[in-house]
């Protein structure tokens, strides 16, 4: 897949001289500036005893001098420590708040995103008495409305009608992590579900979310948590954010936002992500207040540290075969091994398993399946219970999974950000880690112009050992490759039949791809 031509966009003037987060250290949290000892004490039980650089430097912005006065566009690395730096700071200012009501919201693009970041926010929101909700896709809205709205106290023979207590429905929640369609589905039809009095709002993955199909939840939050701009209507929105919105001071003051009499400090904003987009078209439907950059380093990407990418050259037929013996000589360290699209991931595990006993346990993983499948599925590999997770893109971003040791790309990334996030499932948080990159020699070039895209020089040529390839050769040739294409057939005749011969819909490249193609 060719990488889309580059437009010369204009760099921001804010994005000129951003704050260097390599200038910062780790910082041990008893140095932490005015941290909650309660919250210490949590993040300690998290086994965490000091904050990492992206950590600080945030630190600073919000809670230290930086005072949340503006809006942060944090790009630094995968497994940095990201969303500690917006949990921590959030979590410790509305410590003090007086009366329950949505305050926070966290957009993230996925529903197992947004599972993993609420698990960061009741590790610590609770030590000060914060509640923490979530909105994602899936699951019972009934359910998940019960846990985010109070159901006010009713007399005896009284029943509960939302119309009738609209203006008195309280929000059971401070923070409230979602997905943007559950969060739509919120805000058109929950009673008493209001942005009305939202002080912070992070997005997370946010070149994930600056695409079309994304963008129409952004300027109806915007909208409703500014109080005095709900009649605004979501048509004219942009153009107002984008010309009145920014230079327009609302004042912050340390009252509570949205009550009467009160002036309402403006809604923070904080977006995140490893390849911060610098596209001004798309950066101002964030409609930023007076932006501060925070990046690491002087390139416009990193890799983290202690990651080494490597590749394995090959023939396009020999790839299973180059593929298992790899993970055969990697001996059951747990890896990720990334295919291009959802067909060819369950096309890879149906191969893989015609050859028999392997020593490793793998499992596929992939956007259309069941919320209940990837979940179950996530939380084995975790456990250790699955040693190989052959997966779509549908991983590659955000997620964290203690003890990933490899990153297989199996197909080659096809954008630069594709293989930043991808091999970003490893060497997290200070950790060691190694990208395999399985090539045809014909690639070789256009790889490594897009590891050098990525802010990496080298790469190491992997070698297997010599007779690795061949002992499985036989086996292969004589059986697996013929089995699959007779288990396709056997599978499309099935589903042409149940389809009453309609064409099948295309199977699609899953969520990653298209993201990564832009800016
Ligand atoms: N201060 C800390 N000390 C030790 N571990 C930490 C600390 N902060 C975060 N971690 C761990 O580092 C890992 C990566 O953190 P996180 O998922 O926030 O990274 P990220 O920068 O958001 O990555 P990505 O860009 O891939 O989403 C997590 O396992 C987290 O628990």
């Amino acid at each position: 897949m060719e990488e889309p031509k580059k437009r010369n966009l204009p760099i921001l003037p804010w994005m000129r001289r951003p704050v260097d987060i390599q200038q910062f250290e780790d910082c041990p949290l008893g140095l932490v500036p005015c941290l909650d000892q309660r919250l210490q004490a949590a993040l300690e039980k998290m086994t965490i005893s000091s904050l990492f650089p992206v950590q600080v430097a945030v630190w600073l912005e919000t809670i230290g001098p930086g005072s949340f006065e503006r809006d942060l566009c944090i790009n630094s690395p995968t497994g940095s420590g990201k969303t500690l730096a917006y949990a921590l700071p959030i979590v410790q200012q509305l410590s003090t708040r007086k009366i329950s009501c949505l305050r926070a919201l966290v957009v993230l693009p996925t529903r197992d995103l947004a599972l993993q970041v609420k698990k960061v926010f009741d590790a610590i929101a609770p030590a000060v008495g914060l509640h923490v909700g979530l909105a994602v896709g899936q699951s019972s809205i009934e359910e998940e409305i019960s846990t985010l709205i109070k159901k006010p106290k009713l007399g005896v023979g009284m029943s509960f009608d939302p119309e009738g207590f609209q203006t008195e429905l309280q929000s059971s929640v401070d923070i409230l992590v979602a997905t943007p369609g559950r969060l739509m589905d919120h805000i058109k039809t929950t009673k008493g579900f209001s942005l009305r009095h939202l002080c912070y709002l992070v997005v997370d993955e946010t070149d994930r979310f600056l695409r079309e199909e994304y963008q129409s939840w952004l300027p109806t939050v915007l909208r409703l948590s500014c109080p005095d701009q709900q009649e605004v209507s979501s048509h004219t929105s942009s153009y107002y954010f984008s010309t009145i919105g920014q230079l327009r001071t609302l004042r912050r003051c340390g009252v509570e936002r949205g009550f009467k009499g009160k002036m309402s400090p403006r809604l923070v904003k904080l977006v995140l992500s490893a390849t911060l987009t610098q596209d001004p078209s798309k950066l101002s439907q964030l409609a930023l207040h007076h932006p501060l950059f925070l990046t690491t380093g002087p390139k416009r990407y990193k890799i983290p540290e202690r990651l080494e990418s490597c590749t394995l050259i090959c023939e396009s037929k020999m790839k299973p075969l180059y593929l298992v013996a790899l993970l055969q000589g990697l001996r059951g360290e747990k890896c990720i091994v990334f295919t291009s699209s959802m067909k060819r991931t369950r096309r890879l595990t149906t191969l893989l398993k015609f050859f028999g006993e392997l020593p490793f346990k793998i499992s596929q993983f992939w956007g259309q399946q069941r919320q209940s499948t990837r979940s179950k599925t996530l939380d084995s590999f975790r456990k250790g219970e699955i040693d190989v997770l052959i997966s779509s893109d549908a991983i590659a971003r955000g997620m964290d999974v203690e003890g990933v040791r490899n990153v297989i790309n199996y197909d080659m990334a096809p954008y630069v950000k594709t293989y930043i996030h991808r091999a970003g499932r490893t060497a997290r948080a200070g950790q060691s880690g190694r990208c395999f990159t399985i090539l045809r020699k014909g690639e070789m070039k256009r790889f490594k112009e897009m590891l050098q895209k990525a802010g990496e020089g080298s790469c190491t040529a992997h070698t297997l050992p010599a007779d690795s390839v061949d002992q499985l050769r036989p086996v292969y040739e004589s059986g697996h490759l013929k089995r699959l294409k007779e288990g396709d057939l056997e599978t499309s005749k099935k589903k042409g039949m149940r389809a009453g011969g309609i064409k099948r819909k295309k199977d699609d490249v899953d969520v990653e791809g298209a993201a990564a193609a832009g800016d």
